[in-house]
């Protein structure tokens, strides 16, 4: 398997702050990798740095091939980039911004198609600064997409998106992953992550402390479970590593269907605040 992106001991540092102190990554073509970490864990500046927009203290770095410190033209053709900040287009419409950039873009999508495809057609001739916060986000999507990129970075994409816009926008990304965009996003939202995702890696400190599929993060799959019932004096639950056995004596106690059976594992969200260290 071929990859995206490569990361080697990459260092940032600021003049009071490590902000990324040792990571190496690799993010696969076509996949969709999820950065998780809480606030100043490092992700923005990660982000920035293989988009080609921040030096590096130290590391080496590899997207697409090029190191983008020393990233060309026809390089950044091919990589997509929706910021964390959203840009001010002054007194342009929705479809005069989008058709704007697509002129920079040699194999450029067309610029209504892209408008509908991040459903803002109804809004297209609208002045961009009267869009509200969920709309000038789903602009700044559009931007990342129009020149049809082979890789796409998406920092915080859906904040302050309602959640209709979410589902909608998680729907975009899937089809642009099916079509075989690499998908490298930063995100605060572990259903998010959940849903999209292909890998998480978990950023605290400036490291990488995790990498994994969604459902097998900080073993969720082979973890603890809770085995929940509904026994003759109310709810009953209990902890177990093996809850099939737990089942099996229950379904002979009950002599046949257990009432009210539930088996839970912990949530992407319950490792992830593990990892973390949160609330310790
Ligand atoms: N331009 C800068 N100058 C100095 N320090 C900075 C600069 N940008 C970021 N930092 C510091 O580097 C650390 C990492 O910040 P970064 O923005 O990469 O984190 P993040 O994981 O993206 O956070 P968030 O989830 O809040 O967006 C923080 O301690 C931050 O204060």
């Amino acid at each position: 398997m071929s990859d995206a992106i490569t990361v080697r001991g990459l260092h940032k540092r600021y003049k009071n702050a490590v902000a990324v102190d040792g990571v190496d990554l690799r993010v696969h073509d076509g996949e969709v990798f999820a950065l998780l970490g809480p606030n100043g864990a490092g992700k923005t500046t990660t982000v920035e740095i293989l988009e080609g927009f921040r030096r590096r203290t130290s590391g080496e770095v590899s997207v697409l091939g090029v190191d983008p410190q020393h990233g060309d033209a026809t390089w950044r053709s091919r990589v997509g980039v929706v910021l964390q900040s959203t840009g001010e287009f002054d007194d342009l419409t929705a479809r005069e911004v989008v058709r704007h950039f697509a002129q920079y873009y040699p194999k450029a999508d067309d610029p209504d198609a892209v408008l509908a495809r991040v459903g803002l057609t109804d809004k297209q001739n609208d002045r961009t600064r009267v869009l509200s916060g969920g709309q000038k986000r789903r602009l700044d999507v559009a931007l990342g997409i129009v020149g049809r990129p082979e890789l796409l970075f998406l920092d915080e994409p859906t904040t302050g998106f309602d959640p209709e816009a979410r589902r909608e926008f998680w729907g975009l990304i899937r089809d642009l992953a099916a079509a075989g965009t690499t998908i490298l996003l930063t995100t605060h939202y572990l259903d998010e992550a959940e849903t999209l995702a292909d890998r998480v890696g978990v950023l605290a400190g400036g490291r990488l402390i995790a990498v994994d599929t969604p459902d097998r993060l900080g073993d969720r799959g082979s973890g603890t479970a809770t085995v929940g019932w509904l026994g003759p004096d109310g709810p009953r639950s209990e902890r177990t590593d093996t809850p099939t056995a737990v089942v099996t004596r229950l379904a002979a106690q009950f002599g046949g269907e257990v009432p009210g059976l539930t088996i839970t594992r912990p949530s992407l969200e319950d490792v992830y605040l593990r990892m973390i260290g949160a609330g310790e």
